[in-house]
């Protein structure tokens, strides 16, 4: 059971996967595109080989370790956060010795400035693509202006340089702080709109009284398995459930005692060793119902028959009291066809249950067709 917390980090670092993609593609073609119009791998044949090829396999090891982002996560969130800050490490390292040689080696002058161009863009486009993680964002900046600062504070006549670049990490570092905060304010408030969406859903489905199912999730469920059934030549099934004089239970113990009561049976309807395709809904008042989704129309009575039994034997306890609570069932079974709508099915379930009523309450009455209703 993956817990909130990991989720989260889930989210981010499948983001941060999302985010780093296009620099997978361009590092591994940015080398030829660097060096080709200045001639660059005519002038230094093995260096451009040396460097478009590193830049080349990690890309490749990187697109790797996306396509199994998911195993590797699966296995070990640290693992995956590891090889991936190792790779786009990786990335960082070629780049920036790339880029200290193009200031401080002459070899590379021809493509100084459009290296510089380069690897401000690849700074910039980094620290965006890592800002779900800042700590990574700022040690792969590092990674990549670190040795050009160190390198013109150690050469002679490069101090310029240095200042430069130093400028231009602080400046870009600042940036990704601000947005990393913006990026983590803007998260929470996902996180929270997400939690309360799901919490609004739950709600709309359930019961405030019992906390079980309401008529509106039973009646877009009823429909559901209408056209399930339909389609399949199933029998759907359908047990209203409505306690016994429950006015004069009011009228005797008071409303919130009735309240309780209500809570009662609907966890013992609940409890009651129903499949885990069967669904028990408050109807409405003191009126449950019970949809059998799988179960054939043979099985139905003795379920009712169970149910009845079982509200009746299992105690409403009140102050060490035990209050006797009983309750009608009314049975209705129907293989669905293309002209029939669920709601004759409820019609069928409540005429049934209407004369368990009649017939003197705490009974199972079954609906059989337009004129017959017999009793268990
Ligand atoms: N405590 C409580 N009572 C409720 C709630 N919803 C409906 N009732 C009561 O349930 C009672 C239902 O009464 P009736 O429809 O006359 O049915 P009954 O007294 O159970 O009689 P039979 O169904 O014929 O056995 C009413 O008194 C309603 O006020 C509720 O949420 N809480």
């Amino acid at each position: 059971m993956i817990d909130k917390d990991e989720k989260i980090q889930y989210r981010i670092d499948m983001d941060m996967l999302s985010r780093a993609k296009t620099g997978i593609f361009l590092y591994a073609i940015v080398m030829p595109v660097v060096f080709w119009p200045f001639d660059f791998y005519q002038l230094q044949p093995e260096l451009s080989v040396i460097f478009a090829l590193s830049m080349l396999i990690v890309s490749l090891l990187r697109a790797v370790h996306h396509v199994f982002a998911e195993r590797i996560y699966g296995y070990s969130a640290r693992l995956w956060r590891g090889m991936f800050f190792l790779l786009s490490g990786c990335h960082a390292c070629i780049l920036s010795i790339f880029f200290v040689l193009s200031i401080y080696d002459e070899r590379f002058t021809p493509i100084l400035h459009v290296t510089m161009l380069a690897i401000g863009g690849i700074c910039s486009g980094a620290v965006v693509a890592l800002i779900p993680r800042i700590k990574f964002a700022l040690t792969n900046l590092t990674i990549l202006l670190g040795p050009s600062i160190i390198m013109g504070l150690v050469i002679e006549g490069k101090l310029p340089f240095a200042g430069m670049i130093a400028a231009y990490y602080g400046f870009i570092a600042m940036i990704g702080v601000r947005s990393s905060k913006e990026y983590i304010r803007s998260f929470e408030i996902e996180l929270k709109l997400d939690e309360q969406n799901s919490e609004l859903e739950k709600q709309s489905k359930i019961d405030a009284l019992t906390t079980i199912y309401n008529r509106g999730y039973f009646n877009s469920e009823l429909e559901k398995q209408w056209d399930y059934a339909t389609r399949l030549n199933l029998t759907v099934t359908v047990l209203l459930i409505d306690i016994d004089h429950f006015k004069s239970f009011n009228d005797n113990y008071g409303h919130l005692v009735g309240d309780a009561c209500l809570i009662h049976i609907a966890t013992t309807l609940d409890k009651a060793g129903k499949r885990k395709t069967d669904l028990v809904a408050r109807f409405g008042g003191e009126e449950f119902v019970l949809l059998l989704l799988e179960s054939g129309k043979s099985e139905a009575p003795a379920i009712a028959e169970m149910l009845r039994r079982k509200i009746e034997e299992t105690p409403f306890v009140l102050n060490g009291r035990e209050l006797p609570v009983t309750a009608s069932i009314g049975v209705a079974s129907v293989q669905p066809d293309a002209k029939m709508k669920p709601k004759r099915l409820i019609e069928q379930a409540d005429a049934a249950l209407y004369t368990a009523k009649a017939a003197g309450r705490n009974r199972v009455n079954i609906f059989h067709d337009t004129t017959q209703i017999t009793t268990i």
